[in-house]
């Protein structure tokens, strides 16, 4: 793949417009001091039409699942995804052989005192550098490599930058991938993961409370500080992606407060090239199905799938709906082979690779099972996109590659 890179000390004879990639190294050298930095300018040059990245994009609020969502799309593609090596040990980059992920959140413009100074979430469009995300995600799809700053979330402050090279598909995950209408129009396919409030209190409490010694008052305080900038910054931008994961409590048990059986929808545009919907049964048709019985064990409250066409902000859409949870992950084949368009290469895979994970979060309800299909959905997109590309290349071209 092609990089066309310079970098250039501030001294160099190069001529360089100013760019807000540099006016946010220059915030950056201020707040950490450092005393080289290098300024980066492309060339003309860019990558040939087959080589470009694809760019995927995954939004939710912080603590909805986004790692665990990249950790199974990463698996699909093989092989393991790792932070820059020899990088900064808090980069929040990972890399593989096929995918780079990319955490919004290093476009951070303020740090966590400038946040505070100022009075704004992180969540505030504010405090996000949306010129210089929109500057980088495109340099990369054009096969340029960058410069990106990091994000510290250990410090709270904006680290010195880390060169990322393009990749085959670059994810970008975090609060705010749709919301520059530059940065979402460079989006092959995006993702929402729409975590309703009482299972994003739940999950909250279980990692916060359980894993980080928070008090319940802090989580509570900490939710209800960013719920305005959510609502305002953040939720909106599920009306622009190609598929939303919609968790819910289960509908199967009366009055459940606990937040521990799930209903999950997997709601999917039509009409999104490359990407055909998910289907149970009969493509179109409105299902209602309870596999529980012979073929499928299924303890106190059950399982229940539904399965129809619906609209969503004014979108025609397929809605896939599961509710309740497996109690033999192994038997997830026999609603595997009931599904259709799941884009996998082999009888079971969809099962194989819960399996596999079977010790993520939600690996035991519709959030692991449609994640995981997600995950295979664009793999499909990304062989498809690829193999038109080749199929248009001129001859010469297309041999090379
Ligand atoms: N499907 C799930 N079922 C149950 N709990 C879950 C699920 N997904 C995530 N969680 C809970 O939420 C926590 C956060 O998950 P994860 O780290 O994947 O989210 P995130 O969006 O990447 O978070 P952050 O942005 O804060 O790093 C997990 O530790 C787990 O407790
Ligand atoms: O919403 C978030 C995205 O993950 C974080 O709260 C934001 O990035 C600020 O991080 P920190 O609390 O570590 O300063």
């Amino acid at each position: 793949m092609a990089v066309c890179t310079v970098y250039t000390t501030p001294s160099s004879p190069c001529s360089i417009s100013s760019s807000s990639t540099t006016r946010h190294l220059a915030f950056t050298q201020r707040q950490q001091q450092v005393n080289i930095f290098y300024r980066r300018t492309s060339i003309s040059c860019s990558a040939a039409a087959e080589e470009k990245t694809i760019v995927i994009g995954l939004a939710a609020d912080s603590g909805c699942g986004k790692s665990t969502f990249m950790r199974r799309l990463t698996s699909v593609f093989g092989g393991a995804a790792e932070p820059p090596k020899g990088g900064n040990p808090d980069s929040n980059t990972l890399i593989s052989d096929t995918t780079t992920v990319i955490c919004l959140d290093d476009y951070h413009s303020l740090d966590r005192t400038g946040r505070k100074k100022e009075g704004v979430t992180a969540l505030d469009p504010r405090a996000n550098d949306f010129d210089l995300m929109y500057e980088q995600v495109k340099a990369l799809k054009d096969g340029v490599a960058v410069e990106k700053p990091i994000y510290n979330h250990v410090s709270g402050l904006l680290d010195p930058p880390e060169l990322i090279k393009p990749p085959k598909i670059l994810v970008i995950e975090g609060l705010h991938p749709m919301f520059d209408s530059r940065v979402r129009d460079l989006l092959d396919f995006s993702i929402y993961l729409d975590i309703s409030n009482e299972v994003k209190f739940a999950w909250k409490i279980q990692r916060d409370m359980a894993e980080r010694g928070h008090s319940l008052e802090s989580i509570k305080a900490s939710i209800e500080a960013r719920k305005p900038d959510f609502d305002a910054y953040i939720d909106p931008q599920k009306q622009y992606a190609d598929a939303v994961i919609e968790v819910l409590p289960t509908q199967l048990i009366p009055d459940d407060n606990e937040g521990k059986v799930l209903r999950v929808k997997l709601i999917m545009k039509e009409g999104v090239k490359y990407f055909s919907p998910v289907y149970l049964f009969d493509e179109g048709s409105t299902i209602s199905w309870i596999p529980c019985g012979r073929k499928l064990t299924c303890s106190y409250p059950g399982i229940k799938f539904n399965y129809g066409p619906d609209t969503y902000f004014s979108n025609e859409v397929s809605v896939l709906e599961m509710d309740g949870q497996f109690d033999r992950l192994d038997e997830l084949i026999y609603v595997e082979s009931h599904l259709s368009n799941i884009s996998t290469k082999f009888y079971g895979e969809v099962t194989q690779q819960m399996l596999k994970h079977s010790d993520f979060p939600g690996s035991n309800n519709g959030t692991g099972l449609f994640q995981t299909i997600v995950g295979l959905k664009i793999r499909d997109l990304f062989e498809q996109i690829v193999a038109e590309r080749a199929a248009a290349a001129p001859v010469g071209a297309a041999a090379k590659a």
